[in-house]
């Protein structure tokens, strides 16, 4: 079991009676990528909601299972063992604190760059064989998941009818690339679990994703919510057979606001533990994001000003999780 050191209580952000957390989304848009109609719906959920779930995405099964063994494995790792790999700078093991600016969770993790040498990656003292497992797992399943997310990708610029058809997604295959890797751990909360309680914790606090896109997936354990435009909070069933796609403030940017960087953040659970694994498609850092000129519609502007997303990145990083980073690149309209 793995056993984080003991909180301040008052560090962590509850939840009461805050406005409906509970209700289960009964229309999160589903899409299955073997079917024509794919793109059509992809561009209709990135308008209303920023999110979707996805079926038949091509993941092998036993990729996405190898590396939720290893994760569980490293996960139970004394917490001495799994601090070797951190502190995250950002890169690196973290336990609670997210991010450089104070933020905390009832979270564990592990974020690695993907263009990270994984043989250099020394996750512990463990076994040298054992340390071969997980780096191979990683470079397994990273591999499919990019694929879908190149899938995926493309299918936008098909459904928004603009060319080329890589135009979003060759700035996730470049070499230069700067997509990031995650791995989250959210234990039982005991408190949660003792107080039987209608409190709820935080896991990972409210956030939009700065990258183009990203694909999660989890284990069975709930905890991921949404934010609807209304400002009310939707919990989003699990499925472990599925992945769970969010659109970054990148990918808002590149389509002039057409489609919505989704605000999202994970509660903690009393007795289950989740295992949740994220890759976030990130362009090179010296790629110019701006709205693409097919996308400006008649009459319109562009509704942000051009930064390279080694700007938005640092400027990202000087934030707390729940700001609203593309409000500092946002274009004041002419009147
Ligand atoms: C508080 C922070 C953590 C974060 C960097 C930031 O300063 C603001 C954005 C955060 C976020 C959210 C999505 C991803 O999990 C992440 C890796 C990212 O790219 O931006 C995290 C950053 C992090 O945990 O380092
Ligand atoms: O762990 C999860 O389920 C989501 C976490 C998340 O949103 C993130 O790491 O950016
Ligand atoms: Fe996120």
């Amino acid at each position: 079991m793995v056993v984080l050191s003991k909180p301040n209580t008052e560090q962590y952000s509850c939840i009461r009676n805050s406005k409906p957390t509970t209700t289960f989304l009964s229309s999160i848009p589903l899409i299955d990528l073997s079917k024509p109609d794919a793109k059509s719906l992809i561009v209709k959920a990135c308008e209303e909601f920023g999110f979707f779930k996805v079926v038949n995405h091509g993941v092998p099964m036993e990729a996405i299972s190898k590396l939720e063994s290893e994760a569980t494995k490293f996960f139970s790792l004394p917490l001495s063992e799994k601090e070797k790999a951190g502190p995250p700078n950002p890169f690196g093991y973290g336990n609670k604190h997210i991010g450089p600016n104070g933020d905390v969770g009832w979270v564990e993790y592990l974020l690695l760059t993907t263009n990270q040498d994984y043989n250099s990656l020394q996750l512990s003292s463990v076994s040298e064989k054992a340390q071969e497992n997980f780096r191979q797992a990683l470079k397994d399943y990273i591999l499919a998941v990019r694929k879908m997310a190149c899938e995926i990708l493309d299918l936008m610029a098909e459904g928004l009818n603009i060319q080329p058809r890589n135009v979003f997604s060759k700035l996730v295959t470049d070499k230069q690339s700067d997509s990031v890797f995650r791995l989250n751990h959210y234990p039982p909360c005991p408190e949660l679990a003792m107080n039987g309680s209608s409190e709820n914790r935080i896991g990972f606090g409210e956030h939009t994703d700065p990258q183009i896109i990203s694909l999660l997936r989890s284990n069975n354990t709930c905890g991921l919510q949404i934010s609807l435009r209304d400002g009310s909070w939707i919990s989003v069933p699990p499925d472990q057979t599925s992945f769970f796609i969010n659109v970054g403030d990148s990918l808002q940017v590149l389509t002039n606001g057409r489609f919505k960087s989704v605000k999202h953040r994970v509660l903690a659970n009393g007795f289950k533990s989740r295992l949740s694994m994220i890759y976030f498609g990130g362009p090179p850092l010296n790629h110019k994001i701006a709205p693409l000129p097919s996308l400006i519609l008649k009459g319109k502007e562009s509704l942000y000003n051009e930064f390279t997303w080694f700007e938005y990145k640092k400027s990202a990083y000087g934030s707390r999780l729940a700001d609203n980073r593309l409000g500092h690149f946002e274009r004041i309209a002419a009147s």
